[in-house]
């Protein structure tokens, strides 16, 4: 029986690609670098914003340089992420039915803390989730477990008992890294093909979602 929920959150919960595309093509500008297509940016996602950086700069560049590119991201993002960050459809109903069965519920994502922090307190209701945590210094990113972990323990429950529901392989393998139940969601930023042959369980709607918890 699943006993509590853990989200990611870019390609999840949210549609962050056209705000994290439109700060990462200001920062690559200031830098003097080429900027990329939403395409490209989705297939940069995932990693945290210093990976989303180092793929965006050229290759032929030094990881200093990626550096600088993340300053000035992180820069940016601050200032303007409202602007591309909506909820997917479903979301809010979905997590309404879900406290409505006492489940608790988290967010654990790879974007820096301070801007996970942000979005989830602007786009949710206060009290949504009772465990919030994005990328922080000196912790391990996704797919290392010690976040999912972490959650598990503030919980005060088995990781089995808990699923974790995700977009990527990056997820996925925290999921499996901690014992966690792994879900995908088909609406987010990975190709289906990529996802379906994980083998893992693969939902394409909120509700079904809703369905496979709530039994
Ligand atoms: O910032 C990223 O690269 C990914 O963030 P996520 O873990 O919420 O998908």
């Amino acid at each position: 029986m699943i006993q509590a929920a853990i989200f990611d959150l870019d390609g999840t919960l949210v549609d962050s690609l056209p705000g994290i595309a439109a700060s990462l093509n200001r920062a690559l500008a200031t830098r003097g670098h080429a900027g990329h297509d939403l395409d490209a940016v989705r297939s940069f996602i995932g990693n945290g914003s210093w990976m989303l950086c180092r793929r965006g700069v050229p290759a032929s560049f030094p990881d200093s340089e990626a550096d600088a590119v993340n300053r000035a991201f992180m820069d940016d993002y601050d200032r303007t992420w409202l602007r591309g960050t909506e909820l997917f459809p479903g979301i809010t109903e979905l997590l309404a039915q879900l406290k409505a069965h006492h489940m608790p519920l988290a967010v654990l994502s790879n974007k820096p803390h301070p801007f996970t922090a942000d979005i989830v307190d602007s786009l949710f209701t206060a009290g949504t989730f009772d465990v919030v945590l994005g990328h922080r210094e000196g912790t391990q990113p996704k797919p290392d477990p010690s976040g999912a972990l972490e959650i598990a323990n503030i919980f005060d429950l088995p990781s089995t008992g808990i699923t974790f529901i995700g977009d990527s392989l990056v997820d996925l393998e925290t999921a499996t890294n901690a014992r966690m139940q792994p879900i995908l969601v088909s609406w987010g930023y990975r190709p289906i093909e990529e996802l379906r042959a994980t083998g893992a369980p693969l939902l394409h709607a909120t509700h079904e979602i809703l369905n496979h918890l709530i039994c």
